[in-house]
């Protein structure tokens, strides 16, 4: 890898020593051996690179605090519903390092607050860009609308399809998983999400 590229991603990563970019490039290498390919290769040579470049994006959520943008608040003038449908997402599965994605529901009744409506996707795709289990992701959205802006009740619908179980093992071709995850009081809040 030349000096320009390694510099790059040595400035996505800052707090990263070079040398564990080092490591994960030299470790694509070897994968490429262990399958048979030739790491030297003219379309492979950049691969382990972009691999860690591409990375960086999948993981951005790390590197934020999706709470935070909850944050911007306005005074609720009512106690009526609010509903945001149909938010996509992408994620990667934390056992397999697959792509899973979908859309993301939400929906609240406001006690004092509300929030700007594009807060929801920007939230949602700070924990989605982590290492996730749908479950997790689903209760972590939940739980920030829930504690940040303090809703009478909340409620979120993940529905996603997961690469590791249609693009390999089960090979489960259109099957998606639905979670659901209410808080506070009013459960009827999910007939809002169908
Ligand atoms: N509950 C849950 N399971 C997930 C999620 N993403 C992937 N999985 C599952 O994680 C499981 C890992 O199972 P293992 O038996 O350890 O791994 P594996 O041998 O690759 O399993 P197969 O996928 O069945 O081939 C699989 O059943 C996946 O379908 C998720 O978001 N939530
Ligand atoms: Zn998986």
């Amino acid at each position: 890898m030349d000096q320009i590229k390694k510099t790059y991603l040595g400035e996505l990563y800052p707090e990263v020593d070079e040398t564990k970019i080092d490591e994960v490039v030299t470790g694509i290498e070897s994968l490429f051996e262990i399958i048979g390919e030739d790491p030297n290769r003219e379309g492979l040579q950049d691969t382990p690179y972009r691999f860690v470049k591409a990375f960086a994006e999948y993981s951005q959520g790390y590197r934020e605090d999706p709470r935070k943008h909850l944050e911007t608040q306005f005074a609720a003038e009512s106690h009526d519903i609010v509903v945001v449908k149909d938010i996509p997402f992408e994620s990667l599965c934390e056992h397999h390092l697959a792509r899973f994605h979908g859309v993301a529901h939400v929906a609240y009744i406001p006690n004092d607050k509300i929030t700007g409506l594009s807060k929801f996707p920007r939230m949602i795709n700070g924990y989605a860009r982590r290492l996730q289990v749908q479950e997790r992701l689903t209760a972590q959205v939940a739980d920030a609308i829930f504690e940040v802006l303090n809703p009478e009740a909340c409620a979120v619908v993940i529905e996603a399809t997961h690469s590791c179980m249609t693009a390999r093992g089960a090979m489960a071709h259109g099957s998606s998983t639905k979670t659901f995850a209410v808080r506070g009081a009013d459960r009827n809040l999910l007939t809002y999400l169908n």
